[in-house]
């Protein structure tokens, strides 16, 4: 018997214009996403990065952290991330991520939003290091949080409600034409880690 036969494997493209999108609502993993999520807040060197804007420093509203090959270097929001090595289980899910998508990773970002009030400003993963038109796939677990993408000059928005265990896939030439955020939220929400995998080129 066959368990896994009724769950959908396959990436099914969300219509955009000017870039290409695809979601998966539950990735395939080995351990189910509930322990997954646990494992990576335990096992995970969170970091509290601080952010400048307007000459003000202050605290990112969430923590992260970034691991990859070691020669994966990456700046992102003025700070360069020296990468940590990967995990076991971060090496099972980017696994998982490769084998759904059919593309290489060599790098991961992960944000943990601990709740309603953690979020992510609007911006293109555009940074040279990503190459030209850089394939970003991100896994989400824990509580869900809406995804959106803004286009940068028309006046379109895109909402995507990113549940526990799911993955999209951001590719083409998106980042040219969009940015894209996680807002903070009016009620009460419990944690959510997404992982970014990237291919750093340069
Ligand atoms: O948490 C998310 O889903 C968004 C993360 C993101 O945009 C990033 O890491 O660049
Ligand atoms: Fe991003």
């Amino acid at each position: 018997m066959d368990l896994f036969a009724d769950q959908n494997t396959t990436l099914e493209a969300i219509p955009i214009d000017d870039g290409e999108l695809y979601f998966l609502p539950r990735l395939p993993l080995a351990q189910d996403a509930v322990t997954v999520m646990q494992r990576l807040i335990d096992e995970t060197a969170w970091r509290a990065e601080s952010i400048t804007l307007y000459g003000k420093t202050m605290l990112q509203p969430r923590l992260s952290a970034w691991h990859g090959d070691p020669d994966a270097r990456y700046t992102y929001s003025g700070t360069t991330f020296e990468p940590q090595p990967f995990t076991p289980l971060q090496l099972d899910i980017k696994q998982a991520v490769e084998a759904a998508t059919g593309l290489a990773f060599n790098s991961v970002l992960l944000n943990y939003y601990r709740n309603e009030q953690d979020s992510m400003g609007f911006h293109s993963d555009d940074e040279r290091e990503l190459g030209r038109n850089p394939a970003i796939a991100s896994v989400s677990f824990g509580d869900p949080r809406t995804f959106i993408l803004k286009h940068k000059t028309m006046p379109k928005t895109v909402k995507i409600a990113l549940g526990n265990g799911s993955l999209l896939l951001m590719a083409g030439a998106l980042q040219h034409h969009w940015r894209h955020g996680i807002n903070k939220e009016k009620t009460q929400r419990g944690a959510r880690i997404s992982l970014t995998f990237r291919k750093i080129v340069i």
